[in-house]
C-alpha cells in the first residue's frame, strides 16, 4: 500500500485520478497481465534493443485542459487494473507500424464472455491513430471500416498490428489487423482514414 494525496492506494491495483499525482506509465506490466501478454511484451522489448521498435509510454491523460479536474483519457479511465483496456504499444518508425498488445478485461463485455465490438473499434482507432500521430503529427479519425471475423474472448491476449499505408496531402490511410497473440486467429481487420491537423 502507498499513500498519495491523502488516500490509501494499493500499489498495483488502484488507479488514482488525483490531479497532483505524478504520471504513471500504464504501458508497463502489472499483476493482472496474463502470461501471453507478458511474453509478447518481452518479445517486443527485446526487439526494441536495436532501436527498430520503441515502447510508447501510456498515461491516463493527454488533455492538458483537464488539469485540475482529473485525468480521464478514455482507455485509461477505470480505477482498477485489468478490468478494461490493458494494453501497451510499440512503434516502428521505418516500417510506419504501431502495434498494440491488448488484453480486454471483463468490463468490456458485449456478448456473454466476449468483447464488445465497440471496444475492438476503440483499440483499432487508438492503435492506428497513434501510428498516424507518430508518423505525421496530430490527426483526427475521419473514417474507420472494420470487418469482424471471430469473437474475442475476454481476458485473451490480442496482437493489434497497424500500418500507415499511404499519405496524400493531409490524408493518412492506415490498415489494421487484430489477431490472437500467436497469430493463429484473425479476429478483425480494418482500414482507416485520418486527417492531419490543419495548421
Ligand atoms: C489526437 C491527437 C493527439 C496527439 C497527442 C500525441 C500522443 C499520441 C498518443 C496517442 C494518440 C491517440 C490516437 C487517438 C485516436 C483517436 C482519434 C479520435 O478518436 S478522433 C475523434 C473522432 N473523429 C472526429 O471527431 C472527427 C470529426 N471530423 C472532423 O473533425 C473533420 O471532418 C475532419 C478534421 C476529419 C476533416 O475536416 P477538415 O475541415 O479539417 O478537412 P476537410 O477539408 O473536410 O477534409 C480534408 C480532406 O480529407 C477528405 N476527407 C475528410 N473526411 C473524409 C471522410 N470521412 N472520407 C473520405 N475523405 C474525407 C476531404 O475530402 C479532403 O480531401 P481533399 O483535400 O479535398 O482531397
Amino acid at each position: 500500500m502507498i499513500r498519495r494525496c491523502g488516500r490509501l492506494l494499493h500499489k498495483t491495483k488502484v488507479r488514482s485520478h488525483c490531479p497532483t499525482e505524478e504520471l504513471r506509465d500504464f504501458g508497463l506490466p502489472n499483476a493482472t497481465w496474463n502470461k501471453n501478454l507478458k511474453d509478447l511484451y518481452n518479445k517486443f522489448l527485446e526487439l526494441s534493443k536495436n532501436g527498430s521498435w520503441k515502447r510508447i509510454p501510456s498515461h491516463n491523460t493527454i488533455a492538458h485542459h483537464l488539469q485540475g479536474i482529473g485525468k480521464r483519457m478514455f482507455l485509461r479511465n477505470l480505477d482498477s487494473d485489468g478490468l478494461g483496456f490493458e494494453y501497451c504499444m510499440f512503434y516502428n518508425k521505418d516500417e510506419r507500424r504501431m502495434v498494440c498488445l491488448f488484453q480486454p478485461g471483463p468490463y468490456l463485455e458485449g456478448p456473454p464472455g466476449y468483447a464488445h465490438g465497440g471496444c475492438i473499434a476503440t483499440i483499432i482507432d487508438s492503435t492506428a491513430g497513434a501510428g498516424a500521430v507518430y508518423t505525421c503529427g496530430s490527426v483526427m479519425t475521419a473514417n474507420l471500416n472494420i470487418t469482424y471475423f471471430k469473437p474475442v474472448p475476454l481476458g485473451c491476449t490480442l496482437f493489434v498490428d497497424s500500418h500507415v499505408d499511404k499519405i496524400e496531402g493531409r490524408k493518412v490511410y492506415s490498415s489494421c489487423h487484430i489477431q490472437s497473440y500467436d497469430g493463429v486467429i484473425l479476429h478483425a481487420e480494418a482500414s482507416a482514414l485520418f486527417i492531419k491537423a490543419n495548421h
